[in-house]
Parts: structure tokens; sequence; C-alpha cells
């Protein structure tokens, strides 16, 4: 099992950021939520602090997990971890994805989610709103 780091960063509009995977990487053209491997012996807040700086260029205060989702693309399986977030510091430019997108609830039930994120979405859907 590989545990994956995802964070769902709010901005004072409620918004989330979806970001776009490049071609040529695995799941090409979905859209997730920035993060990635956690390494071990690393938390998942440190894993997704350090994923963040690297992906995006900000510094981010991880706040509440989500619940983790297990999911097999057929190469393994995936422990995605979500946690909600909020930038301290940066803004936010793609390093490694081809698109980034600040979405709120109408346009993130229309994306191209991969498909571990969708109960992710969902269940902070749910959440009421501010
Ligand atoms: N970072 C991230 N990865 C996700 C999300 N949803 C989802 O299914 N994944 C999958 C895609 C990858 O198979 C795996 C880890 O992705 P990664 O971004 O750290 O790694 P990667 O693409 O460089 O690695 P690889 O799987 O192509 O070898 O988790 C998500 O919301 N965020």
């Amino acid at each position: 099992m590989i545990d994956v780091v995802a964070g769902l960063i709010e901005d004072d509009h409620g918004r989330l950021l979806a970001c776009r995977r490049p071609p040529g990487k695995h799941l090409a053209g979905k859209w997730e939520f920035p993060g990635g491997k956690i390494e071990p012996g690393e938390s998942p807040a440190a894993a997704l602090v350090r994923e963040l700086r690297e992906e995006l260029g900000i510094t981010v205060e991880p706040h509440t997990p989500l619940t983790p989702v297990v999911h097999d693309y057929g190469r393994g399986a995936i422990r995605l971890i979500p946690i909600s977030c909020r930038i301290v510091e940066g803004l936010p430019h793609p390093h490694e994805h081809d698109r980034i997108e600040w979405c709120d609830r109408g346009q993130l039930a229309g994306l191209d989610l991969a498909e571990a994120d969708r109960p992710i979405l969902a269940e902070w859907l749910g959440f009421p709103q501010k």
C-alpha cells in the first residue's frame, strides 16, 4: 500500500484549488488535489507541507484530516489521505501540473476528477458552508 497525501486548499471565498495532471504522467488530464507520496517516517501533514512547496511554491498550514480513501487503479493500491489546509505564504504556481484552478462548489462538481478523489470531494461538499 502506498500512502499519498492530498491537500484541500481552501481560500477565503470557500473555493478549493484543483490541479490537472500533465501529459506523460499516470492519470494525465485528470484533476486532483495537490500532494504526493509520503516518505518513510514522515507524517501526512509534514509530507503535505513538503509536497506543496515543491509543486506549487506555497507554504500551507494543515488543518482538518478528512477520511482516507483506498483505491487501486490496477497497479497496486494507494491510500489517499486528505487534509484541509490554508496558504500561509506564497501564491500557487504550477511546477508539476499543466493547469491549476480555484473552483467553487459548482465547478468542483463538474471536474473530471481522479477516481480516488471523488469520495473526498463528496465529503468536503457535505461540510457546512461558511
Ligand atoms: N498527489 C495526488 N495523487 C493522487 C491524487 N489522487 C490520486 O488518485 N492520486 C494518485 C496518482 C498517483 O498514482 C499517486 C501518487 O501521485 P504523485 O503525484 O505523488 O506521484 P507521481 O505521479 O509522481 O508518481 P507515479 O504514480 O506516476 O509513479 O496517487 C491526488 O489527489 N493527489
